[in-house]
Parts: structure tokens; sequence; C-alpha cells
């Protein structure tokens, strides 16, 4: 029985899935957790990727393996292999100003023209001029430019520092895929091709890319094929099956919009991201800084667990009282203010409960999604429902309040890592030359309960920023 491994390298943890290629069954699964921070060491990434492995049972079964993660981090890698500096994550907010730089240089319509995305401070190229403005010496030493996944996928094919791997330093042996690469703002998907200009004019000089595989291609590793990998949500739309019609909102450390769609989308607001998929096709995607870990945060506040906050929310009325959370702990990236706070509005001596607080945190979260799904909407992708996923998808208070919040009927898939199963539907591909035709279940359905005063009180209190 032929088995393939899928792994989800994502920001908190590093979670692997073991799946039977006939029938797509869970045979195990491993889990790992990552440092905080918004920069870290790859070495931790490969760390907790060989501990979740090792849990799901080794690398040695699997026929095929292939690996999703995290978008946009730098990974800087010099002549001998070896990372550089910590890499610089898609939620590290300190290259705005060379965001800002590089689209002035550009300009904003080029730049959506020629990669699909207007530079944030997300986005690879962003970090590396800020990299070549804040540490030119790191920046003169860069001999290769990767991804978290393709940094990982190398690494398991045997290549890296000489002392460190059994094939050394091949630094023309990365790989990568068009959904990932598309993340970089120097990669056209449209065109499936880099565009070195940009990369050069961000970085102020050429390096080696990784070499970008067609959605069904593989490359050798030992004792296994590996797929391409993909970004984590490529590869979780994969996982879902997602077709025409699909959004999907993803709930994790990140909150995304996504959908699949045969065309290519570009939106010179910068609003909707226009990235390319795992299939072949294209994945417009809106992403804000601040989602799970709002929760997180709050139910740290109230002193409760995840359970508890949403008996708490759910306890209270919609609109909470007039209480409001713009949940903007991090900065925020979909607005683009990386510099931003998150404020609670709306407090009344009446409505300063511990139920309206825990509420207008599940709201608020909720909120800058729906925005979201609007702005995919507006330009031209169907929605004819919503697919709720990522950790905190699996709070019930989320899920009633998603379907009081969003104007599109919302399902949730049974619980499971999307991400990983994309990647392990990817494996399977590119091991049988057959798309997976593997079940995807719901389990819940909330009630479509229509309460536009939310948002409409949320988007008040946003406009303030
Ligand atoms: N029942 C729950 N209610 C709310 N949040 C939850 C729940 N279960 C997990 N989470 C949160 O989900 C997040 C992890 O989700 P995940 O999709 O794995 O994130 P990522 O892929 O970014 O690492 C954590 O912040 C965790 O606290
Ligand atoms: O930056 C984006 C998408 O553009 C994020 O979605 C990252 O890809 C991180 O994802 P999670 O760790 O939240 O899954």
């Amino acid at each position: 029985m032929a088995r393939v491994i899928g792994v989800d390298s994502s920001t908190q943890s590093c979670k692997v899935v073991v799946r039977d290629v006939a029938s797509g069954e869970l045979v195990a699964s491993g889990r790992a957790s990552h440092p905080n921070g918004t920069e870290v060491d790859p070495a931790h990434w490969w760390t907790a990727l060989n501990q979740a492995l090792e849990q799901a049972g080794g690398l040695e079964q699997a026929d095929a393996v292939s690996v999703g993660g995290q978008q946009h981090g730098m990974v800087v890698l010099d002549t001998e292999g070896r990372v550089i500096r910590p890499a610089l994550l898609w939620n590290d907010t300190r290259s705005a100003q060379a965001a800002l730089d590089l689209i002035a240089e550009v300009g904003a319509e080029a730049f959506v023209e020629r990669t699909g995305v207007l530079p944030v401070a997300s986005f690879t190229a962003t970090k590396l001029r800020w990299l070549r403005d804040h540490e030119p010496e790191n920046a003169a030493k860069v001999a290769a430019v990767c991804l978290p996944h393709d940094w990982l996928s190398w690494r398991l094919r045997g290549y890296g520092p000489a002392d460190e791997s059994p094939l050394g330093p091949q630094l023309h042996e990365l790989v990568t895929d068009r959904s990932d690469a598309s993340g970089t703002a120097y990669f056209s998907g449209k065109s499936d091709a880099y565009d070195r200009e940009l990369l050069i004019l961000a970085l102020g000089h050429d390096a080696i890319l990784p070499r970008v595989l067609g959605a069904t291609e593989s490359v050798p590793g030992p004792g296994f094929v590996l797929a391409p990998g993909a970004g984590d949500n490529a590869a979780a739309a994969l996982g879902l099956d997602a077709h025409p019609g699909d959004v999907a909102v993803s709930l994790g450390t990140s909150g995304t919009v996504f959908a699949a769609t045969d065309v290519a989308v570009g939106d010179a607001t910068g609003t909707v991201a226009g990235f390319a998929d795992a299939t072949g096709g294209f994945l417009p995607l809106v992403c804000t800084l601040n989602a799970a870990r709002v929760l997180d945060a709050v139910a740290g506040l109230l002193g409760v667990n995840h359970d508890e906050l949403a008996e708490l929310a759910l306890a209270a009325e919609p609109g909470a009282g007039g209480a409001v959370l713009v949940p903007y702990f991090e900065g925020e990236r979909t607005p683009n203010l990386p510099d931003a706070t998150a404020t609670f509005s709306g407090l009344t001596l009446a409505s300063t409960t511990r139920p309206n607080l825990a509420r207008a945190a599940v709201e608020g979260m909720l909120c800058g999604l729906a925005a979201g799904v609007s702005a995919v909407q507006e330009l031209g992708v169907e929605a004819k429902r919503i697919l709720l996923i990522g950790g905190a998808a699996a709070n019930p208070a989320v899920q009633t309040i998603a379907g009081q919040v969003f104007s599109v009927p919302v399902q949730v898939p049974s619980p499971g890592e999307y991400v990983a199963d994309g990647a392990a539907r990817q494996a399977a591909w590119a091991l049988t030359g057959q798309r997976p035709t593997w079940p995807v279940e719901m389990v819940a359905s909330p009630a479509v309960d229509s309460h536009p005063e939310i948002l409409a009180n949320y988007l008040a209190a946003a406009a303030r920023y």
C-alpha cells in the first residue's frame, strides 16, 4: 500500500500527516511547536519537522513527500548553503518602508501588472530591500534566496551546509512551486517566470532562486519522490479540494480569505493579492495579521480557555452591546496599517461585561475577514459557500458568529490539517499522475442569521484608523 507524507510548516507549529494513497485514509500524524517571534532561525523548523516526522512513524514509510509552509518568509543562504541571518517571517512589519520605496520606484500599477501583487511588508521582496538597506554586509553575502517550504524540501532531499547534510550545499537543487513563488513579489504567475529585474532592485544584486516546478512535477529524494510543495494557503485549497464557487476562510495565526480560480486576478489597491495556486490556476487572497491569536489574547485577558471564551461570547447578544474590538494587535496588513495597535471601543458601564468582551473579540476577528470576502467578490470571484478552517474554526462561538457576520453560507469541514492534507494530495498526485479524489466531510453548517449591523459597527470603528 503506497503512502504519502504531507507537511505543514506553519507559523506556530509543524504538522505532519501520513495518508494511504488509494483511500486517502489518515494513517498517522505528528506535531511539534515553533518558537514565537517574527524572525526565526530556520534550524528550529528543521528540528520541529524531524520531531513531527518521528511522531508520525518516520520518513522511511513514504513513497512521496510534499511540504506546505507559511508563505513569504525570507531565507537567505551564502555560497556554503548556510543561513545568513534568522528568517524574517510574513508577519514581520519592519519592511513597511521598503515596500513603499519599491512601489515608488516601480509604480503601483506596473507592480501589480508584473507580479499580481502590490508590495506590503509581508512579501519577500520588501524583506530583501530591508536587508540591503539595514544589513548591507549580510545582503552582500546572499548567494540564494528561498522560502520556508523550499528550504525544508532542500534539507529533506539531503542538501545543506557540508557539515550538516550528506549531499552538501548544492544551491541549484533548490526547488519551489508557483504558489509560493507568487508570494515573493518578484514572480509572475501569469507568465510563470521570475522577474529578475525586481529581485535585483530589491536585493541590490542577482541571486540563485529555486527552480519553479509544475503542479505535478517532482524531484528525487532519498527513498521517496518529492513533490513541489506549496504556500500554506494554496496547499489548504488543494486539501479542501476547492473548486470555483468555494471561498476558504482560514483562522490560523494569519486570517486568510482565498478562492481557487482559473483566471488571474489583479487588484491595484493591494487589498487582494493575485497569487498562483498549486494546481496551475490562481488564488486571489486577502490576509490579515490578526486571527486566532486575537482569541488567545482575549481569552488570556479574561482568564478563560477557548471553550469558556465560546460560552461567554455566545451569552452576549449580536453586536456585543456596542462593544467593538478592532484587533490590530500585531499591526495590520489588510488594511495596510503596519504600525497600528488594537482598540476596544463603544464601552459603557453597561456594555463592559465579560460576555461582551468575548463576543467583540470573535466579531472583530471575523469582520476583518468578512471585508476580505467582499473585496474578493468585488473582483468578480464567485462565492457560493465559505469553508471555515484553521485552528480557531473549531470554536463553537466562531462558527455561530460566522453565520451572523458573513453574507455567504458557511460550512465547517471536519477538523483537520488541511494544509498538510493538501501537501499529501500533491504528493499522491506526483506519485500516481492522478489528482486524488479523497472525500472532504462537512461537520457543521452554521445557521444563516444575518446581522449586518455587526460589520457596519466594526467598519465604522476601523475607519477611525
Ligand atoms: N478551540 C479553539 N478556539 C480558538 N482558537 C483555537 C482553538 N483551537 C486552537 N486555536 C488557536 O488556533 C491557532 C493555531 O491554529 P493553526 O491553524 O494551527 O495556526 P498556524 O497554521 O498559523 O500555525 C492557535 O493560536 C490556537 O490557540
Ligand atoms: O502571509 C500569509 C499569506 O499571504 C500567511 O497566511 C502565511 O502564509 C502564514 O500562515 P499561517 O501560519 O497563519 O497558516
